[in-house]
């Protein structure tokens, strides 16, 4: 945020002048520019120029710096009368510069530069365009008037680096808004319109044309007011009726949703100092509370987070080709074939980003029926917006001749490569030239669909999570003759729809459900040996995971899995015992989920599954008698004797696991990076954001741990060989452990050696 001296404008007609400050997104990647420039260019200009260059490659603090000199230089100037600060390239403010955490935080504080501007003699007016978050959105409410452009968005997303705002955010906005308001905004980082920022009561006014000449104009209609009523942190906090029930309501809801992230926690005790303790107090308890989260792993597992989201953009594929070398096609019209529950909510999502979309589904009833559900999708998604559904965007049809004219099309039927490969050979037949063709399937292989069609370069995988309108996750999968621009192509278009997009290779289970296989087959043998669901769930709840295996598996339906296990091979019919009946290609295999599934019992929908529920659909697990001695009674069978088990063995069989098959796709080459893998499982299998991921958190851990524990864990297991230690693994506590932002660039060289 730099601004710092600026142009000063004279109003016509009264002679005032303005300082306009200059801010340009985040205070790192500011360039500020003090223009002097009173109508009289010359001189200034040169001066400027040179100023410029100097801060450009600057950091933060030399940008903080920059602005408390100019506002000093305004407030001292007699012939300033107001000062408007301004942002640049249409953005105020992203904040505080997430970078600089990781070090010394040099130059001003944030704090003291903001009380200076708020407490400043001549009315200081936030020119607010693009964004103006965190630290950004904290300066804006240290000024004396917000003007923000209908565009603009604005936020305290703190909470979602795992911090709170803590330059006085969390104390001026209660102050401004009331604390119900200010308590949803800082606990869970919400985003929000300039609309409804006026409507808060944040910003004072929203304009559609340019915000800082709208701004300036204001700033000259204040010149010379009073300016004590408009100090923020002067303001009483309005305590609403029985405030005590009303945070210990809140604090029970962050504690229900943040399943161990502390940052929310210490949100809510910020704003609960701001309605109970004087400013300068609250000021105290907020510099406390970040002081527990600034240095906490979590903050730390967060802001990888952020910056991995932000990597994964940076996609590559083992020719080399990537993000910069390859150009996207357009795609300004869209096809979804096959309506049923990813279907429609891949047509919402696509109609979402404005595209024209033509959905297909071969079965009158089955359209009829998709297009109520696509429509009220659009109607609640526009509802919860603000903004009106994107209805008209969208055509349905039962003709796959509807493609004719489709610069995409996504194939979402039904998971079988015959049906899936007749679809594409139909659409090669319909399709114009240069159609990409991209298919949802989560398990088949897309190298021998694309083997179905003409132009193979042209398929990728597309793999959206369900609900698909919903969630952030996209698995990009490129085959062997997929082209770099088709990759291209469904990168952007993801992004478009808002995804988190990550390129990956081709094979079973591509990346999430190749390592997630790892983890429920630990599930799986934790229960032969003695373990619950209850205890398995427990544990992977406790580390943060929204569901454990189990309850998911109830949820998502124990006869998904058993159809892939039995298409493979896997599940054998009847009750079998003694040794053969747990091995499978020399491998050790549980065939507990299979036999359970021979009950007819799949989970909610049958209200039976690894737990009870009250009726088939109710969601709440109750523990069930009969699975208990029906585990009994196979350990028996099987001539198991049951031991316990504690919840650390839980996670490090199942967790460990998984991130052992995580380096095995990187040495793979399936995924580029250690980022990939963690934006895949952050955004896509509910891994908590406050551990950063799988192979983030087994950084934290420690490499020499995880393979120390591996490899005692394949010992007392030889037949699992998936427990068997990756090389990479091997190689990257070989040469130390490197930090885990460093592995891409190991990888690569391992793969160029290779
Ligand atoms: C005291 C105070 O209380 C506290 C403590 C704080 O203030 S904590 C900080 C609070 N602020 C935030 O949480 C906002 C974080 N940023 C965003 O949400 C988004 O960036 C954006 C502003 C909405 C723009 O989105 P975009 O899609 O247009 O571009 P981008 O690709 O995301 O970003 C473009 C480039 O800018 C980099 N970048 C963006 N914001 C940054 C930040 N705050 N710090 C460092 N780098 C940042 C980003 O990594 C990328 O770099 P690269 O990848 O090109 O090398």
């Amino acid at each position: 945020m730099t601004s710092l001296g600026g142009r000063r404008r004279t109003s016509p007609r009264c002679g005032r002048q303005v300082q306009r400050q200059i801010i340009q997104s985040t205070w790192s990647s500011l360039r500020t520019r003090t223009h002097r420039a009173v109508r009289r260019m010359g001189g200034g200009a040169k001066a400027n120029a040179t100023a410029h260059a100097q801060w450009a490659q600057s950091s933060g603090a030399v940008v903080r710096q920059a602005i408390v000199d100019t506002v000093k230089i305004a407030l001292s100037d007699p012939k300033v009368k107001s000062v408007v600060i301004c942002g640049q390239n249409g953005n105020f403010c992203g904040g505080a510069d997430i970078k600089e955490f990781g070090g010394e935080m040099t130059g001003p504080p944030l704090i003291p530069m903001i009380h200076a501007i708020e407490a400043a003699n001549k009315p200081m007016v936030a020119a607010i365009e693009g964004n103006a978050l965190g630290g950004g959105l904290e300066l804006a409410l240290g000024c004396h008037y917000r003007i923000a452009h209908s565009k603009a968005r604005l936020g305290l997303p703190e909470v979602t680096l795992g911090l709170l705002p803590a330059a006085g955010g969390s104390q001026r906005l209660p102050r401004l808004i009331g604390v119900p308001d200010a308590l949803d905004l800082i606990t869970t980082g919400r985003i929000v319109t300039a609309a409804e920022a006026l409507r808060l009561g944040i910003v004072d006014q929203v304009t559609e044309h340019n915000t800082v000449d709208a701004a300036v104009k204001f700033a000259l209609s204040v010149a010379g007011q009073p300016l004590d009523a408009r100090r923020i942190s002067t303001f009483p906090c309005p305590r609403p009726p029985d405030s005590d029930a009303l945070f210990e309501e809140a604090m029970r809801k962050v504690r229900g949703s943040a399943r161990g992230a502390m940052a929310p926690v210490a949100c809510v005790q910020a704003v609960r100092a701001a309605a109970t303790l004087p400013y300068e107090r609250g000021m105290e308890r907020e510099k406390e509370l970040m002081a527990t989260l600034f240095t906490s792993g979590q903050a730390r597992a967060l802001q990888y987070v952020f910056f991995a989201q932000r990597a994964v953009g940076r996609w590559s594929m083992p020719s080399g080709a990537g993000w910069d070398t390859s150009k996207p096609r357009p795609v300004n019209k869209a096809a979804v074939i096959g309506l049923g529950t990813m279907g429609r909510g891949i047509t919402v999502a696509l109609a979402q980003t404005g595209l024209s979309v033509v959905a297909i589904e071969t079965q009158e009833k089955q359209l009829m029926e998709a297009k109520q559900a696509v429509t009220s999708m659009l109607e609640r998604g526009a509802k919860r917006r603000g903004a009106a559904p994107a209805l008209d965007r969208i055509s349905y049809s039962r003709n796959i001749q509807a493609v004719a004219d489709v610069d995409l099309v996504i194939e979402a039927v039904f998971e079988d490569m015959a049906l899936k490969l007749e679809v594409f050979r139909q659409l090669s037949a319909f399709c114009k030239p240069g159609t990409l063709l991209c298919t949802n399937t989560s398990a088949l292989d897309v190298d021998e669909l694309a083997r179905g069609t003409p132009n193979p370069e042209l398929v990728v995988g597309m793999h959206f999570f369900a609900p698909a309108h919903v969630m952030k996750l996209l698995e990009v999968v490129y085959g062997k003759r997929s082209s770099p621009q088709a990759v291209a192509t469904a990168m952007q278009l993801g992004k478009k729809m808002g995804k988190a997009s990550v390129a990956v290779g081709n094979c079973r289970g591509f990346v999430g459900n190749r390592m997630l296989r790892l983890y429920v087959e630990q599930a799986f043998f934790l229960l032969e040996e003695g373990a619950t669901p209850e205890l398995v769930d427990g544990a992977l709840e406790e580390f943060g995971f929204p569901m454990g295996v189990f309850r998911m598996s109830d949820l998502s339906g124990l006869d998904v899995g058993w159809r892939t296990r039995k298409a493979a091979g896997q599940a054998q019919p009847g009750e079998a015992s003694g040794q053969s009946a747990r091995i499978r290609n020399g491998s050790r295999y549980s065939p507990i989920g299979d036999l359970v599934c021979e009950q007819g019992r799949f989970g909610q929908k049958t209200g039976r599954g690894w737990y009870q529920y009250d009726k088939p659909g109710s969601r709440v697990a109750r523990s069930d008698p009969w699975l208990h001695s029906f585990l009994e009674q196979y350990r028996a069978r099987h001539g198991l004797v049951a031991r316990s088990i504690d919840r650390q063995e839980v996670l490090e069989r199942c967790l460990y696991a998984l991130v052992n098959e995580g380096f095995r796709i990187l040495e793979d080459g399936i995924a580029a990076g250690p980022e990939d893998i963690d934006v895949i499982y952050v955004f896509g299998y509910g891994w908590p954001g406050h551990r950063g991921g799988p192979m983030f958190y087994a950084s934290t851990v420690g490499l020499p741990k995880v393979l120390e524990r591996l490899e005692h864990y394949h010992q007392a297991h030889p037949d699992v060989p998936d427990l068997q230690p990756c090389g990479l693994l091997r190689r990257l506590v070989a040469s130390g452990s490197p930090p885990v932002h460093r592995w891409r660039e190991v990888i690569k060289k391992l793969h160029s050696q290779l």
